[in-house]
């Protein structure tokens, strides 16, 4: 069993919102590995960081995405840091992976109300969000199959060029 699609990219790009509405759209479950680790665990994912540290998640992540790219056979959306791990770049070799880009101030402004992203809760999110994204946009593209913009274009627009796409493009599309 293979995911129809994995979901990367930065947080706020929309993985979660856009896969959701392309799931439904394919007619496919969705899943998200950020959910699958609070499932798996019984715990937040801010908990996680602040009472064992950011390693310790990333172990954690890393099992549970090697679990739902394995049984996964709809759309999959991975939390925003999975690619930071090398044995997970390795497993999406063989996947069909889109990367949805955001830029600094839109990522800003729709990961911004939220207090729910440890990493971005420090004194200058901006700062961090900036300082992620450069440090991160060639692990995303290393990893994508092909990238999709999403500034100022909303979540469905977003889902039905990825629908398009998987219609006509990708590796493995019927
Ligand atoms: N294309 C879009 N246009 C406008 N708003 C969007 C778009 N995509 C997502 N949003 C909004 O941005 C916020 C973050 O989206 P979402 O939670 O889907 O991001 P994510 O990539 O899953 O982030 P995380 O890595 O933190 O899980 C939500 O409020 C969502 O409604
Ligand atoms: O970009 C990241 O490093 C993260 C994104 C979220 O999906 C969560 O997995 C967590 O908050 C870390
Ligand atoms: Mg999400």
């Amino acid at each position: 069993m293979t995911p129809r699609v994995v979901v990367v990219g930065p947080p706020g790009s929309g993985k979660t919102t856009v896969g959701r509405l392309l799931a439904g759209r394919l007619g496919v479950r969705f899943r998200d590995t950020d959910a699958d680790v609070v499932a798996h665990t019984g715990r937040e994912i801010a908990d996680i960081f602040a009472t064992d540290g950011e390693p310790a998640f990333r172990a954690i992540e890393e099992e549970r995405v090697a679990v739902a790219l394995a049984e996964h056979d709809g759309v999959l959306a991975l939390g925003g840091g999975s690619v930071l791990s090398p044995a997970t770049r390795k497993l999406l070799t063989a996947h069909t992976v889109a990367f949805l880009n955001v830029g600094l101030s839109e990522g800003i402004r729709r990961t911004g109300l939220s207090s729910a992203r440890p990493l971005l809760a420090g004194v200058n999110p901006r700062a961090t969000y900036k300082a992620l994204l450069d440090a991160r946009l060639p692990v995303y593209r290393e990893v994508a199959t092909a990238e999709f913009g999403t500034d100022g274009r909303g979540p469905d627009a977003v889902a039905g060029e990825i629908a398009a796409w998987l219609g006509t493009g990708p590796p493995g599309a019927e």
